[in-house]
């Protein structure tokens, strides 16, 4: 128990705040601190001993009846996407929403480079095939494709996107981006070229990346059409949300092989479940929602967290409000 607070007081000072675990401590007020499935899940297996006896932590999905019996309260979120709350419903309580963004950047962007690097050299296979032969060749089925050189296509140029295209950028990858708007001097920074037409982005690349957000507006927006003008030796990397790329579409293309490989860190639902068509598939790696699960982004997001919420209970204004 004594090193879970330890870890949680160090976020909580390195983040400028004044408030140690002393005060947490001390606070008698409940609260609630939604979760979800994946990387929040994640904080509620991690640090759920030391939050829970401040805080009351409960699903997003419980939300609704738990509201009725706190008298100040807030929802706060561990990571940036907000898609899954219904923020005016919230708000229509009295009850504000928070989110802990810029410190997943990093940990998701990386993640996206090693699903990319996984898919394009076959680790997981290549992992598995160590564990169940003896000496024997490799087939030709583990043969990968090399990333060095390739063109990386990144639709979603926001804080996560850049990430990816800084990281990808030593790997003297040729990069496009698909973005509402022209990012210019992130598009100078690292070498990228803009596709104001997302459709030449899918027909040169030879992996997608999708980092947008979830909203109307980029539900299913790679389905059918837009594998199909993929090649048929690139691959699709989804760290954003499930929902964004049609699912059906995908196991289609998957089957065959409209194109390469899928590596999805984010699918819908979450977790998939046990044999699902997507799983049955040699050509696709699916994680259960990892792209902040590492110890140090968690520890930063819990402490952002514990800093918005003592914030609203403090019945001052949280850094990280969420307004629509
Ligand atoms: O920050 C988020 O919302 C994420 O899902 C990161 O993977």
């Amino acid at each position: 128990m004594l090193h879970l607070i330890n870890r949680l007081k160090t976020p909580l000072l390195s983040f400028g705040g004044t408030r140690t675990i002393s005060q947490l401590i001390n606070m008698e007020k409940p609260c609630i601190l939604a979760t979800t499935f994946g990387a929040h899940g994640g904080i509620n297996k991690c640090f759920a001993p030391v939050v829970e006896k401040h805080f009351t932590i409960i699903p997003y999905e419980t939300f609704l009846p738990h509201q009725k019996n706190l008298s100040e309260q807030v929802v706060v979120n561990g990571g940036v996407g907000v898609d899954h709350l219904d923020i005016p419903m919230i708000n229509s309580f009295g009850v504000k929403v928070c989110n802990t963004p810029h410190v997943v950047d990093n940990a998701t962007a990386d993640l996206g480079m090693g699903l990319m690097l996984a898919s394009a050299r076959k680790i997981v296979e290549g992992h598995h095939y160590s564990l169940t032969h003896n000496n024997e060749d490799l087939p030709e089925s583990s043969m990968g494709v090399d990333v060095s050189g390739a063109t990386l296509g990144i639709i979603g140029m926001g804080r996560i996107g850049y990430k990816v295209a800084r990281r990808a950028q030593p790997f003297d990858m040729k990069i496009f981006y698909h973005n509402r708007n022209r990012r210019k001097e992130e598009e100078r920074a690292v070498g990228a070229m803009y596709c104001a037409n997302m459709e030449d982005l899918l027909q040169q690349s030879d992996f997608v990346m999708v980092v947008v957000n979830l909203s109307p507006a980029t539900q299913k927006l790679i389905g059918a059409k837009e594998l199909a003008m993929m090649k048929p030796t690139s691959t699709l990397i989804n760290i954003s949300r499930g929902l964004v790329v049609d699912q059906d579409a995908l196991v289609e293309a998957l089957q065959k092989k409209v194109i390469r490989a899928a590596a999805l860190d984010v699918t819908y639902p979450e977790p998939l479940p046990i044999g699902h068509p997507l799983a049955a598939l040699p050509n696709v790696i699916i994680l259960p929602h990892m792209g902040t699960h590492s110890v140090e982004t968690t520890q930063i997001m819990v402490g952002k967290m514990v800093t918005n919420a003592l914030a609203v209970l403090g019945g001052n204004q949280p850094p990280d409000e969420v307004k629509v």
